[in-house]
């Protein structure tokens, strides 16, 4: 394995061997603490253009398990972890992390200290990086003027796909796809829906057609406030009043087409056991997270009330709207990976649609 750097924004350099593709990546550098899933964080299309660290030291023990993954390919702009299991075991293995890295063009940097890495990012805030083969004592120009843009536009999909359920099919969903994990997907077929995923892009017309039960708004990544034509589609299918649920992004952009503000975080949540609170009932919920900015508390507007805080920093992690039959989370209640706590919200969901239906 050849010598491989990091350069930081604010000129640290790390000095560790390569793994994955060969080449150079520049990105956002962020980090996440989960334990394991790291499948799951690859293939997550919210990292979109960015640099993810594995705060855990040994990554890559169950090797490459495709049934696993949250979309066909890795989205990380890069990857680095201390250090990655060369000799994978698990019956469903299919792979180690090496060759899944190259395969898909993922450059890979491994040997650093990634608590100091992450100690910087937590201490400093989120910063840009660059990953290079050679480092000649200068930060190249190109890391500071990075920027994450269209990143929505570059992980929806393309067309329409419905998604059926084994048996009866008890409701009918229209989720919006901003860059969707696959288990928001799972979840909703599994409680008996029929899901029509549609890009991100589709007008509310296409929506009226389809005439669903309910509307999801998936999770995705870049900066939320970024996506006008969106927000300005989803002021209009609010009117609707159809049972909607939003998870991350589509938390985020739902607030953000009732006139709430988003702000970037200092270093984001990432990770599988961030704790949010229940308002009503008071009770903390171990969750699954990756996002790095938030809807600001205090600008929510009259109808829409803060219905999950998280326990750390007080931060907005959900919203429900009191005079329209939606709410949102800002975390993964679909998880994968990460506790399956608050899959509840799934069957509050199809409850929800349930009683719209009767109506
Ligand atoms: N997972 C997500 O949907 C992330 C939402 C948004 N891109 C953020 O970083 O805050």
């Amino acid at each position: 394995m050849h010598k491989a750097y990091l350069i930081l924004e604010n000129g640290t350099v790390f000095e560790g061997k390569s793994f994955g593709a060969e080449g150079e990546a520049v990105g956002e550098i962020v980090f996440t603490t989960a334990m394991t899933g790291y499948l799951e964080t690859l293939t997550d299309p919210s990292y979109y253009g960015q640099i993810v660290v594995q705060t855990f030291p040994l990554i890559g023990n169950y090797g490459v398990i495709p049934s696993d993954f949250e979309s066909d390919c890795p989205h990380v702009k890069a990857y680095i972890v201390r250090q990655w299991c060369q000799e994978p075991s698990n019956f469903r293995c299919e792979g180690d992390l090496d060759i899944f890295l190259r395969k898909n063009g993922i450059v890979g940097l491994y040997g650093i200290d990634t608590r100091h890495l992450t100690r910087i990012v937590r201490e400093h805030g989120v910063m840009n990086g660059k990953i290079v083969a050679s480092y000649d004592g200068t930060v190249p120009e190109e890391i500071k003027g990075y920027r994450i843009i269209d990143a929505v536009k570059n992980t929806t999909c393309d067309k329409e796909e419905v998604f059926s359920p084994e048996g009866e099919v008890k409701r009918r969903v229209v989720l919006y796809d901003f860059g969707a994990k696959a288990n928001i997907c799972r979840c909703l077929v599994k409680r008996g829906c029929e899901v029509t995923v549609v890009p991100a892009y589709t007008k509310v017309e296409r929506v009226k057609e389809i005439a669903p039960d309910g509307i999801m708004l998936s999770n995705g990544p870049g900066d939320p406030a970024e996506n006008t034509e969106i927000i300005e589609e989803l002021k209009k299918i609010a009117e609707l009043k159809l049972p909607t649920f939003g998870i991350c992004l589509g938390h985020q952009l739902l607030a953000l087409a009732h006139g709430a503000k988003t702000e970037k975080l200092k270093y984001g949540h990432r990770g599988a056991n961030q704790p949010c609170k229940e308002i009503a009932t008071g009770r903390v919920y171990i969750t699954s997270q990756n996002h790095g900015y938030a809807v600001v508390n205090d600008s929510l507007p009259a109808g829409a009330e803060v219905s999950f805080v998280n326990a750390n920093d007080g931060t907005c992690e959900g919203v429900c709207y009191t005079d329209e039959p939606a709410f949102s989370v800002q975390f993964h209640p679909e998880a994968c990976g990460g506790p399956l706590d608050t899959g509840f919200l799934f069957d509050r969901f199809v409850e929800l649609m349930d009683e719209y239906k009767n109506v």
